[in-house]
């Protein structure tokens, strides 16, 4: 079996890897010639837990090209990113890997669509391009297969979890399953393109509707002045409950875009556009924390920890690190910012004791495990305020350090936050005892309900 894989990123690659490592041959292609470089200088254009030893063991089978080639089967995993003004899917890549294949396409190949696409788009957009070919679908074989792997855990649940087959027809799905079933060992449910494109939009959605439910308990919560944590901690003591963790806003290439395409084409939609806007709002809602801390303070400085769009990955795609910057800019504050994992970024990354140099206030956005870790004894701040956007520092000792320290979500009223002091419903309810941890996590898991329960990432 020879299987073309077009689009070598985050999901491309690794699945091009795992068909070669279970037996088929594969050509990795991708339009940016840095990527096939990498690749062919024996790099990986990112990282991911276990992927170099996958590479090592696919080798022999895998192949890179900025060129699609015959092949028996063709898998898309290019990007599908959302037109930021507008709202809209933006389908050019997925047309263009399209037509790339079309020349190529033969009867009985099999054609596999892995990006994440609004309803309809394989009947109304992929499979007319792919037909250009001058082979019917139905010579050819087409299925759409979403991907569910969540980045850092990339590789286990690529062969771990079930996956949804929507297939063109019966063989389509038959012929996919097959492929699939060659490195997946989750369970494989059936079903049609369309049905498959809409589920995992669903998928994405409800997890974004539910982040935007927590972000609005811990803006409920403060103006109770009621700790969200301990209040999340103790509505998840209920058998039916599962609220997740609120934080700065969403980001990443999915949650904070697929919502948009299962709307793009309705005049329905209200929960799920109101969702996207709280989760949206959240870097807002940070900064008016920070501006009520630094009222007073001349030509302040705020430190941003973490870039990322979520904890232990480089990934800065939507990240809500973006909006808060620009935001705090436009406000005259001036803004240094940290990362240990990202690379690429609109502003300067620092070391951390040069991004924390003479700060006002430590802003922590990315919940990165080497954080929680984090002595704020050894920084060199000019204003001892933090805000824990994640909730994951060690609270009492950055207060014992003289700082005062301000929680998303801790029910303080901004005025009440002083340095040297941590707010009394965050001493009560300090991370680590908000999140219960029986047995340390993989070193990927970046996020634990309060109540510690698995599946909650
Ligand atoms: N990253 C995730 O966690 C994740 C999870 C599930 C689904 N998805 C979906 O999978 C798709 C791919 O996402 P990603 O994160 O891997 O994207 P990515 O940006 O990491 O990688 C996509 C790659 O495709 C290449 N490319 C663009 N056009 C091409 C073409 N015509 N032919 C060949 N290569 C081309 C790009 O150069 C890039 O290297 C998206 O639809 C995304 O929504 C992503
Ligand atoms: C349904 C689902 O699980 N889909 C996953 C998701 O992967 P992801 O990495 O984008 O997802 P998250 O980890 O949820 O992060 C998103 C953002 O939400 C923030 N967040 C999270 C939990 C929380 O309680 N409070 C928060 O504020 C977090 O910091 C980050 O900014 O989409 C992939 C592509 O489709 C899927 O393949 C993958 O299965």
């Amino acid at each position: 079996m020879k299987i073309c894989v077009l689009g070598l990123g985050y999901i491309g690659l690794p699945t091009a890897l795992l068909f070669a490592a279970h037996g088929a041959d594969v050509v990795g292609v991708d339009v940016n010639q840095s990527v096939v470089d990498c690749l062919n200088r024996g790099s990986l254009p990112f990282e991911e837990p276990g992927l170099g030893d996958l590479y090592s063991e696919a080798k022999s089978r895998f192949s890179v090209s900025t060129e699609p080639e015959a092949a028996d089967a063709f898998l898309i995993a290019v990007p599908t990113p959302l037109d930021p003004a507008t709202k809209v899917s933006n389908l050019t890549y997925v047309k263009s890997a399209a037509g790339m294949i079309a020349p190529h396409l033969h009867r009985g190949n099999l054609v596999i669509l892995e990006s994440t696409v609004p309803p309809g788009t394989s009947e109304r957009v992929v499979i007319p391009r792919l037909e250009k070919s001058g082979v019917a679908v139905g010579d050819f074989l087409y299925a759409h297969c979403p991907e569910r792997a969540i980045p850092g855990r990339t590789l286990s649940e690529m062969t771990g979890n079930s996956r949804i087959i929507g297939g063109y027809d019966r063989e389509s799905t038959d012929q996919a399953t097959a492929i699939y079933q060659t490195f997946v060992r989750g369970q494989i449910y059936r079903t049609d393109t369309k049905t498959a494109e809409f589920v995992k939009l669903m998928e994405n959605t409800c997890r974004d509707v539910n982040i935007a439910l927590a972000n609005e308990f811990a803006q409920l919560a403060e103006e109770c002045e009621v700790n969200v944590w301990e209040a999340i901690t103790l509505a998840n003591k209920h058998p039916r409950v599962t609220v997740l963790n609120p934080g700065p806003g969403v980001g990443g290439h999915c949650i904070a875009i697929d919502p948009w395409f299962l709307t793009e084409n309705s005049t329905r939609c209200r929960m799920v556009s109101t969702a996207r806007e709280i989760n949206d709002s959240m870097p807002n809602y940070v900064l008016r924390i920070a501006r009520g801390l630094l009222a007073g303070i001349r030509d302040p400085t705020i430190s941003i920890l973490g870039v990322a769009y979520k904890g232990n990955v480089a990934d800065t795609r939507e990240s809500p690190a973006f909006k808060f910057i620009q935001l705090a800019e436009n406000e005259g504050y001036a803004v240094r910012c940290h990362d240990p994992y990202a690379t690429k970024f609109t502003h300067p990354l620092m070391d951390l004791p040069e991004a924390t140099a003479g700060s006002d206030c430590v802003v922590v956005l990315t919940d990165h495990d080497c954080f929680r870790r984090l002595d704020p004894a050894t920084l060199q701040v000019r204003t001892k305020f933090v805000i824990d956007a994640r909730n994951i520092l060690d609270h009492g000792k950055w207060a014992d350090q003289g700082f005062g320290v301000r929680v998303l979500g801790d029910g303080t009223p901004v005025q009440q936050t002083v340095p040297g002091e941590i707010a009394a419903s965050a001493r009560l309810y300090p991370a680590d005892a908000a999140r219960p941890i029986a047995s340390p996590p993989p070193s990927s898991i970046s996020l634990l309900s309060p109540n510690g329960r698995e599946g909650f990432l």
